[in-house]
This record gives C-alpha cells, sequence and structure tokens, in this order.
C-alpha cells in the first residue's frame, strides 16, 4: 500500500484540531449567549414574583381591618386601627405590576380610597358598605396571588425544562469534542507507529545490505564501512581462505560446502572474541578486523585461528594433503582509511598468497612501516 503523502496527512490532523477548537468555542458560545441570558431571565421573572407575597399580605391586612370593622361596636380606637390596616393593604396593593396587569386593581383601589375618607371622616359604615368595599379587592387580591403562583410555576417549569435541553446539548457536544480528540490521537499513534515500523524496516534493511546471508557475518561492504568509520585507527586485517574448498565442494556437493562455511564462520568468530569483527568476502574467504598493538599480537590471532581449526578436526575426504580442513591465513596491520586499507588489503593478501604457495595450512603476517599518504595515515608493506 502507498502511503499517503506528509502533506495530506498533516492537513486531516490541521482539520481535526481546527474542528475540534471550533466545537469548544461554539460550546464556550452557546453557553454565553443562550444559557446564561436564560438563567438571568429566570431571576429577574422570579424578582417579579416578590408581587405574590406583596399581595398576600395586603390582603391579610384588608382581612384584619375587616375584622376590626365588623366587630361591634366599633369605637375611635377601632377605627383607627383599621384605618392603619387599610394604609398598610393600600401600600402593598398599590404597585406597577398590579396596576398594569390585573384590571380589578383599579376599581379596588378606588374602593379603598372611599372607605379611607369614610373613615376618616367618622361617618358611620354599615356592614354592606363594608363587605362591598373590603371584599372585592381581597377577591382581586387573592386573584393576583394564584394567578403569580401559577406564573412561578410555569416559569419553574420551562427554565427546568430549557436547563435539561441546554445540558444535553453540552454534554453531545462534549462527546463529539472527546471523540474528534480521540480519532485526532488515534491518526497520530498511527503515524508514529508506521514511521516507527519504516525506520524498523529501514534499519533491518541496511543490516541485510551489510551482512552475509549464509553465514550472518558481515559482508564486503560492511567492511569498507567499519574500515571509513575508525578512520585514522591502526587496525589488524586477517584474510583466512578455505584450502581445497573447491574439491570439498565437489566431493560432498554445495550444501555440504554451505554447512562448512557456516561452521568456520562460527569457529572464526569464536576464536578471535568479541576485540574482532568478522566478514565473508565472498566465495571460500573471511576477514578479521582486530585492533592492531603490533604485528606479534597480530601473529597471535593468527596461529590461534590455525591452531583452533587442526583441534575442530574437520573432515575434508577430498584435500590433497590432509584428512581434515584447513585454511590459508595472512595478515597485516594498517591504518584505517581508504589508502591505508587498500595497502593493508594488498599485503594481508600476499601474505596469503605466500602462504598458499608454500604449501597451505598456515599463516604469515605481512611486515609493515607507516608513512603518510595525501592525508590518510598508510603503512607500506616490506
Ligand atoms: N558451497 C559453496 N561453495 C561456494 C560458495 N561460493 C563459492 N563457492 C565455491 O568455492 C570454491 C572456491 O574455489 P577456489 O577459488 O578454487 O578455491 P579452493 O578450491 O579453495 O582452492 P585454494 O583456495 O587454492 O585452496 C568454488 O568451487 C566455488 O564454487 C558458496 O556460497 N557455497
Amino acid at each position: 500500500m502507498i502511503p499517503a503523502p506528509r502533506w495530506r496527512r498533516h492537513l486531516g490532523w490541521l482539520w481535526l484540531s481546527l474542528m475540534s477548537f471550533t466545537l469548544l468555542m461554539l460550546l464556550i458560545a452557546y453557553q454565553t449567549r443562550w444559557v446564561y441570558p436564560e438563567i438571568h431571565a429566570y431571576f429577574s421573572q422570579a424578582g417579579n414574583l416578590t408581587g405574590q407575597q406583596l399581595a398576600t399580605r395586603s390582603r391579610d391586612y384588608l382581612q384584619e381591618s375587616l375584622d376590626i370593622l365588623l366587630a361591634s361596636p366599633v369605637d375611635d380606637d377601632g377605627r383607627d386601627r383599621a384605618h392603619f390596616h387599610l394604609e398598610l393593604a393600600y401600600s402593598l396593593f398599590d404597585i406597577g405590576l398590579y396596576r398594569n396587569e390585573y384590571s380589578c386593581t383599579r376599581p379596588s383601589l378606588a374602593a379603598l380610597d372611599e372607605l379611607k375618607v369614610k373613615l376618616r371622616s367618622g361617618e358611620s359604615l354599615l356592614p354592606g358598605d363594608l363587605r362591598h368595599s373590603l371584599l372585592s379587592p381581597i377577591r382581586c387580591l387573592t386573584e393576583i396571588e394564584m394567578h403569580q403562583l401559577d406564573r412561578r410555576s410555569s416559569v419553574t417549569a420551562a427554565f427546568v425544562e430549557d436547563t435539561r435541553r441546554h445540558q444535553g446539548q453540552v454534554l453531545i457536544g462534549s462527546v463529539v469534542i472527546f471523540v474528534l480528540g480521540l480519532a485526532f490521537w488515534w491518526m497520530h499513534e498511527r503515524h508514529r507507529r508506521s514511521a516507527e515500523r519504516a525506520t524498523r524496516e529501514s534499519l533491518e534493511w541496511m543490516a541485510r545490505a551489510l551482512s552475509d546471508p549464509l553465514t550472518g557475518v558481515g559482508n564486503r561492504s560492511a567492511l569498507h564501512q567499519d574500515v571509513l568509520a575508525s578512520k585514522g585507527q591502526p587496525m589488524g586485517l586477517i584474510l583466512i581462505d578455505i584450502d581445497f574448498f573447491k574439491q570439498y565442494n565437489d566431493h560432498l556437493g554445495h550444501p555440504d560446502g554451505d554447512k562448512l562455511l557456516r561452521h568456520l564462520a562460527h569457529l572464526i568468530d569464536e576464536t578471535l572474541g568479541r576485540q574482532a569483527r568478522l566478514y565473508r568476502m565472498g566465495g571460500d574467504e573471511f576477514a578479521a578486523l582486530i585492533d592492531c598493538v603490533d604485528d606479534d599480537v597480530l601473529a597471535g590471532h593468527c596461529e590461534r585461528l590455525v591452531k583452533e581449526l587442526r583441534e575442530a578436526a574437520l573432515e575434508h575426504p577430498a584435500h590433497p594433503g590432509s584428512p581434515t580442513v584447513t585454511f590459508s591465513v595472512g595478515a597485516a596491520c594498517f591504518i584505517a582509511g581508504q589508502a591505508g586499507f587498500d595497502a593493508g588489503y594488498a599485503a594481508a593478501d600476499q601474505a596469503l598468497y605466500r602462504v598458499k604457495a608454500g604449501g597451505r595450512d598456515g599463516w604469515q603476517v605481512a611486515e609493515a612501516k607507516v608513512v603518510a599518504d595525501s592525508g590518510d595515515l598508510k603503512l607500506e608493506r616490506s
């Protein structure tokens, strides 16, 4: 599958982030624009509802005034108290809300005005007049009370309903934002994983490109790369070539030849230990890079290689001079760098050739002197 271009992935993220951000802003705007005014409206209407309490108190005062005036006989003190209660009731009744919204308010207030005048003038009051003057305002106030109570209930119910609806919308908005956030995270995670996978695959590919598939050790390119990476360092190069490997293959077949190559790679690696890096140069030739303190140390490694192979006593039925597998080893010290390596390789190869020419199954280290060569230190072989 061809991965989407980078800019398109980024565009996807950007789009998601913008969506989440816009939705969040809309949610905040919604809260500010609709929910808060709704609350404000509720409380301002609730403020008007005190009208219900005023009507109740006013009605109570009228009731008390009626009780005093209906008690017989009514003396001056009773008339004063009744007048006082009437005044209190009047002041609570005479408000804009009642005047504007209830048609019974004005006639009731007029009846109370008349009654106050009669009380002040000391005119006698008949029970029938009293009923007419006080009962209709009391009825009006009762009506106002009931209406105000109804209004409060309906406003409260509407407010509760609105609040529930807004909460639902805010909840849905939050869920959408959460889902978008999850999608954003998921896209990011997917991209991170695919980037990791690509890096891992590149590393594996690079490792494969630098290793020999048959034996698993490094190949010629890896040797070259390692030499250049250690530029300027004194190093030892050991070349190991199996003797009469063609005959081994011809006699036992290529699969057994492959097995021997793998076996020898393991044996060389074990013998030289961690300080050495092993490569297969192709065919039946191996190379090892190792720190080169001096030629004697290198000679010690070569000696050990030949000895270990003899001890392993791997059967070679087609070897003209030995019942077991043998190899020839040539080695040289060099200063890492392109020119130094070329010189070192040539010297080690010549040493190997001399071993082959001398009857194989042995080793030789080329003698060297250090010279400087166009920035690279180069060991010149004698
Ligand atoms: N089994 C196997 N054989 C290989 C492989 N690569 C190369 N060869 C064989 O290795 C043999 C190398 O032969 P030569 O270069 O003549 O070397 P030799 O027979 O060891 O002779 P001397 O080095 O002179 O002792 C050839 O027969 C190649 O076919 C491989 O990957 N597996």
